[in-house]
């Protein structure tokens, strides 16, 4: 486990982590989700021991090393890359500077460079990378040291669809072998690569777990429908005075009730399209997207400190 307990941080007089306390679990990917400016990079780069914190502590697995960045590996938001060295060239001169030697180092970095999908683009310039291929390359440059934690900071957010895909991808391997947690505000990418999720607005974590726990915490009682054949009226004529349907609303191709129980609705609401053989192409239960999600965890989170203040 890695633990968070009271991290604070201050500039000046704005404090911009306000008593964060959250744990990892060893092995578990976990996305630092938030708008701009929650504090998300001040986070991760307190995490990893590039600031320090005004107020509380960090607690690695292995709390025998003094330096906790022999722990921990970290991709900053804009890495930056001595552009004129090859890929190799680069890993070897990292991985000295986390104290390997040069021998283990190249071996490191011929092995990482494999696993990152760069091999054949070893030897050439960086300067010649993709954003994708670059952003491959901070992350072997992050495991060099087979750290116990390794942080990306919004590792995705600026790549095309297929960087991003193969950065995914390349995430969804890591994730087997070490700690990972990553900041992004690309909702999708996070469910998709993530276990857990923790969401930060304003300096503090206001909601955590899993994203199927997440998403039964805050989910509407509302169900959507689509039919294969449209006749929409006929449909709602019948829906509308089910006992348990509050409200019927006609969105495009859907129907969307609002009821009082969602497990009366799905249990009733299956017995009558098997009753009448109604063609159901699509049926969801207390849907909302994640977008929603966020929007709404994050705006009770705004009223609630206002109502405080
Ligand atoms: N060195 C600094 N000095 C003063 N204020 C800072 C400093 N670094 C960050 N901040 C402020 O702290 C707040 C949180 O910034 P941070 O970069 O951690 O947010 P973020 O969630 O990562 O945002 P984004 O998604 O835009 O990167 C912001 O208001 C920012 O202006």
């Amino acid at each position: 486990m890695i633990h968070v307990e009271h991290l604070t941080k201050t500039f000046g007089k704005h404090e911009v982590v306000k008593d964060v306390s959250f744990q990892l679990e060893q092995g578990k990917c976990v996305a630092l989700l938030g708008p701009n400016g929650a504090g998300k990079t001040t986070t991760l780069r307190m995490m990893a021991g590039l600031i320090c914190q005004t107020d509380g502590k960090i607690q690695l697995p292995d709390s025998s090393t003094s330096d906790v960045r022999q722990q921990i590996g970290y991709l900053p938001q804009h890495p930056q890359f001595h552009t004129w060295m090859s890929g190799k060239e680069f890993l070897v001169y990292v991985g000295q500077l986390a104290h390997l030697s040069k021998k283990r180092s190249t071996k490191e970095a011929e092995v990482l460079l494999k696993r990152v999908g760069l091999e054949g683009a070893e030897n050439k310039r960086i300067s010649k990378y993709s954003g994708g291929m670059k952003q491959r390359l901070g992350i072997a440059q992050a495991m060099i040291h087979q750290p116990k934690l390794l942080i990306l900071d919004e590792p995705v957010s600026a790549l095309d669809p297929i960087g991003r895909r193969d950065v995914l991808n390349l995430m969804q391997e890591l994730k087997r072998e070490t700690t990972l947690l990553f900041s992004t505000h690309i909702l999708n990418d996070a469910e998709e690569a993530s276990d857990q999720l923790l969401l930060m607005n304003d300096g503090e974590i206001i909601e955590s777990g899993s994203f199927a726990d997440v998403r039964l915490k805050h989910s509407l009682n509302k169900v959507v429908l689509r039919f294969e054949a449209l006749d929409m009226e006929t449909y709602i004529n019948i829906l509308v005075d089910l006992p348990f349907v509050n409200k019927v609303e006609e969105k495009k191709q859907e129907i969307h009730l609002y009821v009082d129980n969602m497990q009366k609705a799905r249990t009733e609401l299956l017995k009558l399209f098997s009753e009448k053989n109604w063609p159901v192409i699509y049926f969801e239960l207390g849907s909302m997207s994640l977008e929603e999600l966020f929007m709404k965890v994050v705006n009770q989170h705004a009223m609630a400190d206002r109502i405080q203040s």
